[in-house]
């Protein structure tokens, strides 16, 4: 049985999974809402010390754990067995994912701690990313500059993003070879581009920081924006923490939680049909240029707290786009669960809700290194 943590930035995710025959959750449970104000959960460390309330940790019959770290940093392009070398590389990107390596580590800390006994795994958001081509890997800036301090698009949601894509390119009956855009909207966001089971473009960047707007995090913004506030006084300190706690949704409205947001738009509330508005709009604008990038998509998925409960979001980010080929059905597009189509008949690019399952994915990549280095 296989223990898997998945810290994402607003919440921890856990579940037992049995790989003996056909996959299957013993426990699983979600701590979120993490450190948003009014939560009864603070930080990570308090998210965790839940979740180790929740699984027996001690259990025998658990067989290994695997971690979610979202960057790998330049050495790791797929999953590895965790060591104190590994922990130090991990420990090395902090500064390029500030809201989530730290969350990881403490998560590794502590299982390593109470079960030393056992292999532990790190399945890295940024692994997927790693056949990106160089034309949209690469910063049009000194490339000396960028080469001596690895300065690239890493790209991150990769678990999700591969899980996803493959998903969705059964589901249009083109197994392996689909073109999709996975649109995965958590609290992170991102948007991807994958053509035949391998990434091409992706919307984060050295760090989860670019791309989208997101929960607390401002997405793309002209980099001259950051030199005009620090000449006005701020720090760059100061100027990091609110693109990445203080931006996005939370930095127009006050709320990073989207299901808050929508019922502030329900109610009229212009702040919150702003942040609604410049959310939706990125999202549209990232579509198109996927499609360019694409040249012929076969699908649109939608995964993530966002993209799998959010009709409206996935309505008001489609509109529009009927000259590309992209027609919901307002009646598939409702409430509902597991994957499904959500395009209408004559729509010429299928849209698809998947639910994500990193927990699955790292299960499963957890157990195949775990295979592999086994002593024979
Ligand atoms: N029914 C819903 N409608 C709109 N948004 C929702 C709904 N359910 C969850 N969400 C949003 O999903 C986001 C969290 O997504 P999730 O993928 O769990 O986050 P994380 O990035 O922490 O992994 C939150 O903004 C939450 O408001
Ligand atoms: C990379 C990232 O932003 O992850 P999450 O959406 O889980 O915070
Ligand atoms: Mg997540």
């Amino acid at each position: 049985m296989i223990l898997v943590l998945n810290s994402g930035s607003s919440s921890v995710k856990y579940q037992l999974i049995d790989l003996d025959g056909p996959a299957r959750v013993v426990v699983g449970g979600k701590v979120e809402r993490i450190g948003e104000h009014g939560s009864p959960v603070p930080d990570h460390e308090a998210a965790l010390r839940i979740v180790a309330h929740e699984v027996s940790l001690d259990s025998p019959e658990l067989t290994a754990i695997g971690h979610r770290v979202v960057h790998g940093g330049p050495l790791f392009t797929g999953p590895v067995l965790i060591t104190d070398d590994v922990v130090k590389h991990i420990a090395e990107a902090i500064p390029l994912a500030p809201l989530h390596n730290p969350a990881n580590l403490a998560g590794i800390e502590i299982t390593r701690r109470l079960r030393p006994d056992l292999p532990q795994v790190a399945v890295f958001d940024t692994a997927f990313h790693s056949t990106i081509p160089p034309a949209a890997r690469t910063y049009a800036i000194d490339r000396e500059i960028a080469e001596r301090d690895g300065v690239r698009r890493y790209g991150f949601h990769g678990t999700s993003t591969a899980y996803v894509s493959r998903l969705a390119a059964e589901l249009v009956g083109r197994p392996g070879t689909a073109n999709a855009i996975v649109l995965h909207l958590g609290n992170g966001a991102s948007a991807s581009a994958v053509s035949a089971g391998r990434c091409v473009d992706t919307s984060m960047g050295m760090t989860p920081l670019e791309g989208l707007v997101m929960g607390t995090r401002s997405g793309d913004i002209d980099p001259a924006v950051i030199f005009v506030l620090i000449r006005s006084g701020m720090s760059p300190d100061e100027v990091e923490a609110m693109l990445y706690r203080n931006s996005g949704l939370q930095g127009l409205c006050g709320d990073n939680d989207m299901r808050t947001v929508i019922a502030r738009v329900e109610a009229g509330d212009p702040d919150a049909v702003l942040a609604y508005d410049v959310y939706c709009h990125r999202l549209r604008k990232y579509i198109g240029a996927y499609c360019a990038v694409l040249g012929r998509v076969d699908v649109i998925a939608f995964t993530g707290g966002v993209g799998e409960n959010s009709p409206l979001v996935r309505q008001n980010v489609l509109s529009g786009l009927q000259p590309l080929g992209i027609r919901l059905d307002p009646v598939r597009n409702t409430f509902a669960s597991g994957s499904r189509l959500i395009s209408a008949a004559d729509s010429a690019v299928a849209v698809a809700v998947i639910p994500t399952d990193e927990e699955l994915e790292i299960a499963l990549e957890t157990s195949a290194v775990v295979a592999r280095t086994k002593p024979q």
